[in-house]
């Protein structure tokens, strides 16, 4: 029988952060008569965003936070989503903002993240934050990151030192989680679909964070025996399941541990947006 890893279980580590945010939201009830406030914008009738915006309206509710979905439809303009966020941004009860990505082809997204107040700005997406994300002075940081970085620091006892091997380079998730793991001390090298010899890349990693979009693509044999993997990948397979880009079944023989999809990285995402609702709840009127 070949090693198997450990899998790191993202299901729970997010049941267990809502319900310390839960604890929190209770006591800011009890204490201010206050209740944190998120508010996500989709717009649109993309099923998967739905059933995203769906799932994030049921968790904030399960916690106690005042959560508001604006179903905005398909043929929405630019002037009125940004009109819808002006008003959002003005609200004093809306503590987060998410918009939920993609946009219709007709909205300009780099326009709208630009427009969300960036103390509301749940997702970590506007420049602002980014940069202060770059500089090492996290403000706001993006979810999935945040829930990646979480998932490291309950997996290994110490990231200093160790090779992480990012492979995808968006603004949403690649770019950020490699300035968490640097912040993190690791040595960090961020591959994308312009890198040579990807397997020999990765293949130094003692940690491996895929963000690719591209189902069951990294293999057990690129993997350093032993290694960390998170696999952020979402992919809608033909029979209607879900698979990571990391080939799983494979890698499972291979890492030390591993997160599985459906049940690592996503959970944890929404978890996270609940804290930063929570961070910027404080931030702006907690005190
Ligand atoms: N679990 C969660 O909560 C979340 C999951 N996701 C999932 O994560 C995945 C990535 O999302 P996102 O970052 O938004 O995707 P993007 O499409 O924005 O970015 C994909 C990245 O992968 C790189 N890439 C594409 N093909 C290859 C290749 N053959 N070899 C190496 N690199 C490649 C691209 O490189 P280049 O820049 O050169 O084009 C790009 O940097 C998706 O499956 C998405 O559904 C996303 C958000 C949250
Ligand atoms: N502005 C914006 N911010 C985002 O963070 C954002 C976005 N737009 N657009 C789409 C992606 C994708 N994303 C996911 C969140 C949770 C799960 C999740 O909970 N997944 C479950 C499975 C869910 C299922 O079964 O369908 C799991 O992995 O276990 C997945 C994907 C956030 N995104």
């Amino acid at each position: 029988m070949p090693a198997q890893a450990r899998i790191i279980d993202g299901k729970a580590a997010a049941a267990e952060l809502r319900a310390g945010i839960g604890r929190e939201v209770a006591a800011i009830k009890a204490a201010k008569g206050l209740v944190p406030g998120l508010h996500v914008v989709l717009v649109g009738d993309d099923p998967a965003s739905r059933v995203y915006v769906a799932s994030k309206e049921k968790l904030a509710a399960e916690i106690g936070m005042n959560s508001v979905a604006h179903r905005l439809p398909a043929e929405t303009t630019e002037a009125e989503l940004l009109a819808k966020i002006a008003a959002l941004n003005a609200d004093d009860a809306v503590d987060g903002i998410l918009v939920q990505l993609p946009l219709p082809k007709h909205i300009d997204t780099g326009r709208i993240i630009d427009a969300i107040d960036p103390a509301k700005d749940v997702d970590g997406l506007h420049p602002i934050n980014a940069g202060l994300l770059a500089g090492g002075k996290n403000g706001l940081v993006p979810c999935t990151p945040l829930g990646c970085m979480l998932l490291l620091k309950q997996t290994l006892p110490s990231l200093s030192g160790l090779d992480a091997v990012v492979v995808g380079r968006s603004e949403l998730v690649g770019r950020p989680v490699a300035q968490l793991l640097l912040q993190a001390d690791c040595t960090v090298t961020i591959a994308h679909s312009r890198t040579r010899n990807l397997a020999e890349v990765v293949r130094r990693a003692d940690i491996v964070v895929a963000a690719v979009g591209r189902p069951l693509m990294i293999k057990g044999d690129w993997l350093k025996p032993g290694a960390t993997v998170i696999d952020v990948g979402i992919n809608r397979m033909p029979d209607g399941k879900l698979a990571g880009d990391v080939d799983f079944a494979e890698a499972a023989t291979v890492a030390g541990a591993i997160t599985p999809v459906p049940g690592g990285v996503g959970p944890m995402t929404i978890a996270c947006l609940l804290r930063n609702t929570l961070t910027a709840f404080h931030a702006r009127r907690g005190k």
